[in-house]
């Protein structure tokens, strides 16, 4: 039997019309807001937040700060809203509009594989859906073939400084098999969150060297930060990290437009 269930963080599927106040998060009388990083900044999307995620992020930010995980509420599955697969294609069907963009994220999606494939195979088999194209952003750590197959574009985003241990060559394996997996254009995107020169040298020092990147996927860089505040005080290394490497940056549109809000 397939999984028919996938626990939501408590934003859901965002941003949807509210009943009462007919509006979305974003004030708009209709659902979708833009993705806000990586190759497709600035496309009108519908966004699926699932919770649970297998990593506990920290980073070191200027100054020595500590800047904790973006999305809190998406930590514990624990926490998460069980929603069955049919009511989900439900509401998307419901809220997509003239949208042509969805984005699956989390937490770490990966973490509840096999009711994500049965998600995947429902969309592409709903007339009004199945022609969506879908993102799929995910650490890195966890990898499903099915997942790979059904998605258009994979976004990994590394994250190396997440555990006391670092990188590990199990790490170093997975995204291997993603980047093995989405080797045509467009396919793969990988994305870094860069604070500090520190995690620059990370990234061309002990991460791309150990990948086999033939097929060139995009690398970019963003700020980072939860707050208009912290990226600001990122951008700088990120904005040097790009030009020294040849990476490309990319924005965080999402906190610059609307501070990290949930469901924005
Ligand atoms: N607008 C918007 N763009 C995003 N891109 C990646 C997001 C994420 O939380 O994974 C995100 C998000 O939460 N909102
Ligand atoms: S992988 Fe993403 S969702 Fe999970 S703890 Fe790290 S930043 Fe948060
Ligand atoms: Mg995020």
């Amino acid at each position: 039997m397939p999984t028919k269930t996938l626990y939501l963080a408590p934003e859901g599927i965002f941003p949807l019309v509210g009943r009462t106040s007919g509006l979305t998060s974003l004030g708009l009388p209709f659902g979708g807001t833009l993705q806000g990083e990586g190759l497709l900044a600035g496309m009108p999307s519908l966004f699926i937040r699932l919770a649970g995620c297998n990593l506990r992020c920290t980073w070191t930010g200027h100054g020595g700060r500590t800047i904790a995980c973006d999305t809190p509420q998406a930590l514990a599955v624990s926490h998460g809203r069980g929603s069955t697969i049919s009511e989900l294609i439900g509401t998307l069907e419901g809220a997509l509009g003239a949208l042509t963009h969805l984005v699956i994220t989390g937490g770490e999606p990966l973490t509840q594989a096999e009711g994500l494939v049965t998600l995947l195979k429902a969309i592409r088999q709903s007339p009004t859906l199945r022609l969506l194209h879908i993102t799929l952003e995910t650490n890195g750590t966890l990898f499903n073939a099915e997942v790979a197959k059904s998605v258009d574009l994979v976004s990994l985003s590394p994250k190396w400084n997440a555990t006391p241990q670092g990188f590990s060559s199990r790490y170093i394996h997975v995204l291997q098999c993603w980047l093995d997996a989405k080797v045509l254009p467009n396919s793969l995107q990988l994305k870094f969150v860069v604070g500090s020169k520190e995690d620059e040298d990370q990234i061309a020092n002990d991460i791309l060297p150990h990948l086999n990147l033939c097929h060139h996927p995009p690398i970019l860089v963003m700020p980072l930060g939860a707050t208009p505040e912290e990226l600001r005080l990122s951008a700088p290394y990120a904005v040097a990290a790009a030009i020294r490497q040849n990476w490309r940056f990319c924005p965080r549109l999402q906190v610059e437009l609307w501070g990290n809000r949930a469901g924005t």
